[in-house]
């Protein structure tokens, strides 16, 4: 398991450390999964009211092995920040943790919260809108993506606790 290190200690010891090895997202995100505290590599998808690529990467393993132990990756979505359509739904969220990734993090919607409350997965995104996408296999994906202005990039670590979310080049200890 990752371990998951509070948002603010890494604020107190990383604060000064240029924007490339560390960045604070914006506190503009809401929590729907039950995994309030997440940790991982990030993989990165980019799409605008098409969650062609969210559902792929969903329905993939979410996870990877190493001698520490499991190491669930964190999915970052830059949905350009719409509000008009949802990205993931209680399908889409059941199948992330059931397929092993620590978190979901959308720079857009999701729907179907009742779903999502009780589900073994960070989720955080901006707002809940129960309109769905229409799915066009238009999107991006393992790019450099901007969500709320601050770059992630895969690879990156993602940290999420109750304060916030941090993502930094490297894991931290
Ligand atoms: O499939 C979708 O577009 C989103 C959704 O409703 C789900 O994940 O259940």
């Amino acid at each position: 398991m990752t371990a998951c290190l509070a948002t603010c200690d890494l604020c107190d010891a990383h604060k000064n450390a240029s924007p490339e090895l560390f960045r604070v997202l914006p506190p503009v995100f809401r929590d729907f999964g039950a995994r309030r505290t997440f940790a991982g590599p990030v993989v990165t998808v980019k799409c605008f009211e098409d969650n062609s690529l969210v559902k792929a990467a969903v329905d993939s393993c979410g996870f990877f092995d190493t001698p520490e132990g499991r190491v669930g990756k964190v999915l970052v979505v830059d949905g350009a920040g719409s509000l008009r359509r949802a990205l993931l739904g209680g399908n889409l969220g059941a199948a992330a943790a059931r397929n092993g990734w620590a978190g979901v993090v959308i720079d857009g919607c999701v729907r179907d919260v009742a779903e999502l409350a009780p589900l073994d997965v960070g989720i955080r995104a901006l707002a809940a809108m129960p309109l769905p996408t229409e799915k066009q296999n238009q999107g991006l994906k393992d790019l450099a993506v901007q969500i709320q202005g601050v770059w992630v990039n895969p690879g990156d670590w993602l940290y999420a606790d109750e304060d916030g979310m941090v993502v930094s080049a490297q894991p931290l200890s």
